[in-house]
């Protein structure tokens, strides 16, 4: 369908891309596939030019806080996709031991191992005004260095930085909801387990499993209308007023770190979105909810490609090496 279908009285893009948004909301799940379209062209919007004008670090410094000693993997894979799906820079800080393993999975990673430290906190500080978002959780382990994170969310929502949280994050956000509550530019990635685990500490009670919007919305609505999104078969994203669901054809494997190469992709497109947003190219539209579509489209579109090559034995690793193509194939075409 041609994007101006439906809308042929207006001209102006940035209005045409609310509308388009709107629309897609209101609608009902019959015509999904029309809806990520639709959904897909505000995304494209916000994906910044390549041009020879820009200096390093323009199109992205992304922070990922986590890896100790039990994870690697997970900061690992959040950092370099990030990396991959358009950042100029990828910074980890993670604690001592797990830093030279991660140096040693990628040279282009930046690693701080930092986050034992008993300065902890005034490291990271001292990068925040270089970052232009936050993913907190991948790898962290749910001991004492979650305290320390409260304290860094603290300070980058000062700095008004696009927050990501996921994984043991997420552990954090559940016994200290307020770390979070009501910023807007905070989106939560939760997997099933993770959703319950927040969504009854917030209610007090057992989720409704038999209407999984609802329950997003709900929950999105208790943590102050910040962007959640429920992963799954379907993947399930709002801000608290509607929910949108990307179902993009993935595969039916489920390997370990998936998730991982969400949230570091979510950094990056919350950062364009944002500076889209705050550039007037988007309106009437909740960036959160734009780089989490995004990012939902381009894990599963990676599973899918990864699968068609690999089947069963299927690994995040073989993902990733789809990111660029993946991106090409939905943004760029
Ligand atoms: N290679 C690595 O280093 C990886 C490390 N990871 C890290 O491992 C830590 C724990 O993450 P988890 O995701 O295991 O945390 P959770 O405590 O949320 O565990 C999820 C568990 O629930 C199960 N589960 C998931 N969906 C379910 C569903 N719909 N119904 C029933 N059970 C379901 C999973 O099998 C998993 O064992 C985090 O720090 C995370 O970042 C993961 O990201 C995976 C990769
Ligand atoms: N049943 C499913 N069918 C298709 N895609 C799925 C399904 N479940 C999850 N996904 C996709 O896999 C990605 C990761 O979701 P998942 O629930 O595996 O996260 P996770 O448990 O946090 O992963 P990780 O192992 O990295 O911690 C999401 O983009 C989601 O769309
Ligand atoms: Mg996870």
């Amino acid at each position: 369908m041609s994007l101006l279908e439906g809308f042929p009285h207006l001209k102006n893009p940035t209005l045409f891309i609310s509308s388009v948004f709107e629309r897609y909301c209101s609608l009902g799940s019959t015509s999904e596939r029309g809806m990520d379209d639709d959904v897909l062209s505000v995304v494209k919007s916000i994906i910044p030019p390549l041009t020879s004008k820009k200096h390093k670090g323009q199109d992205g410094r992304i922070g990922i806080i986590g890896g100790c000693q039990d994870y690697t993997g997970a900061p690992y894979f959040a950092a370099i996709s990030a990396l991959k799906v358009g950042a100029d820079l990828s910074h980890v800080f993670c604690t001592k031991d797990a830093a030279a393993v991660i140096k040693s999975y990628s040279p282009e990673l930046i690693v701080h191992p930092v986050l034992d430290s008993p300065n902890a906190v005034e490291e990271i500080e001292k990068w925040l005004p270089r970052l232009h978002s936050l993913v907190v959780g991948p790898g962290l382990g749910r001991e004492d260095l979650l305290l320390k994170t409260a304290k860094v969310i603290e300070k980058s929502k000062a700095k008004d930085i696009p927050i990501v949280i996921d994984a043991d994050g997420l552990w954090l956000a559940t016994q200290q909801p307020s770390v979070i509550q009501g910023y807007q530019k905070g989106i939560l990635t939760p997997n099933f387990m993770e959703f319950t685990r927040l969504y009854e500490a917030l209610h007090h009670e057992p989720m409704d499993s038999s209407d999984y919007q609802r329950s997003v919305m709900q929950l999105s609505v208790a943590m102050g209308n910040i962007t959640v999104v429920l992963k799954g078969e379907r993947d399930l994203i709002t801000d608290g007023s509607k929910v949108i669901s990307c179902s993009t054809e993935g595969s039916g494997r489920r390997c370990g770190g998936q998730g991982d190469l969400l949230s570091g992709s979510m950094g990056v497109l919350a950062h364009w979105a944002y500076a889209a947003s705050a550039a007037g190219m988007i309106r009437s539209v909740n960036p959160s909810v734009v780089a989490a579509f995004g990012a939902c489209a381009l894990t599963r579109q990676c599973n899918s490609q990864a699968f068609q090559q690999h089947g069963r034995s299927t690994t995040t690793s073989d993902m990733i090496q789809e990111i660029g193509s993946a991106f090409k194939k939905l943004f760029e075409s």
